[in-house]
């Protein structure tokens, strides 16, 4: 088994982190590259023991899988000196946002595709990541694939169409919860509580609540009406989120990064825009 990471950012690191962490795939399984940064690929090879090259060769060499890890604007650049080179027994895996397995299939024609959408927790191997596979990927690579995802997480095979709604739930989700989180932390200094002590008592917070809502059959609005005392200091909290439109507000902002994940589709090259 080797795997080829085009893209040494912030998601490919989660990923060999939570790979090298486990025992599979071993480092010595894993292969790097990316762009131009070489610190950043020195970084990766000295601290997970993978093998970094810009070699195209050594990167398609017997490789199973070939993971897209750079910019959706990116990949077809990246992929270009590759091609030359590519196995027909390679799946090319995206873990970018809104490219389709069609648009990937028109790439390269007749290859296995892959469409994933991990998070960052695969740092922590508890990633959530959907998968859906393109027309010419076989039971076998499909299944790996899963296998390759379950060892950092929980993994789900979802229909493309849920892609966009996937990515802006659980592919950005957990930025939102580093937001609420660093809200917590900022209310908690100014109330007394030193930072330090803040950020543990929060993080924990976020863990127990979250494990519930895993375990029970009760739903979140179930879980936070059991806390809330009628006059009491839960009660005080809410009529503040309330009349802020906080709920209003995520639920926007869910639909807002659906809305982006459809146009990164849409367009290839998006001009306007240099952060995507
Ligand atoms: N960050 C996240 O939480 C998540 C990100 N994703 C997806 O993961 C992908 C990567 O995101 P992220 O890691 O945050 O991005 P980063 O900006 O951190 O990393 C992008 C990487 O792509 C490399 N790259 C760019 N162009 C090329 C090229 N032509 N050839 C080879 N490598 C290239 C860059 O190399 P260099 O530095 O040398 O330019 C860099 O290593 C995105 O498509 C995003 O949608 C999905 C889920 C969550
Ligand atoms: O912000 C982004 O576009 C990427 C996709 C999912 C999470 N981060």
């Amino acid at each position: 088994m080797k795997i080829t990471i085009i893209g040494g950012g912030s998601m490919a690191e989660a990923l060999i982190a939570g790979w090298t962490d486990g025992v599979y795939p071993s480092a010595s399984q894993i292969f790097v590259t990316n762009r131009s940064n070489d610190e950043r690929l020195e970084a990766l090879a000295q601290t997970y023991g993978v093998t970094v090259t810009r070699d195209p060769e050594i990167l398609t060499e017997n490789t199973d899988f070939i993971l897209l890890s750079c910019k959706p604007k990116d990949w077809e650049e990246a992929l270009e000196p590759l091609l030359p080179h590519l196995d027909s027994r390679t799946a090319v895996v995206s873990v970018m946002a809104g490219v389709t397995t069609a648009s990937m299939e028109e790439v390269v024609p007749g290859q296995a595709v892959i469409r994933t959408m991990p998070n960052t927790s695969a740092a922590v191997r508890a990633s959530m990541t959907s998968l859906s596979f393109g027309s010419f990927c076989s039971d076998e690579q499909s299944e790996r694939a899963v296998e390759l995802f379950r060892e950092v997480g929980e993994t789900a095979v979802v229909d493309e169409t849920m892609m966009d709604a996937v990515t802006a739930l659980t592919g950005t989700g957990p930025a939102y919860i580093y937001y609420l989180m660093e809200s917590m932390e900022k209310a908690a200094a100014n109330i007394g509580v030193p930072e330090h002590i803040g950020r543990e008592l929060v993080a924990q917070t976020l863990v127990g609540a979250s494990r519930r809502v895993q375990k029970e059959e009760s739903s979140p609005k179930e879980l936070y009406e059991q806390i809330m005392s009628p006059g009491g200091t839960t009660e005080a909290g809410f009529d503040v989120l309330k009349s802020r439109g906080v709920q209003e507000a995520l639920i926007d902002c869910i639909a807002g990064a659906y809305e982006r994940s459809q146009e990164l589709g849409k367009k290839k090259k998006l001009s306007s825009r240099s952060d995507n």
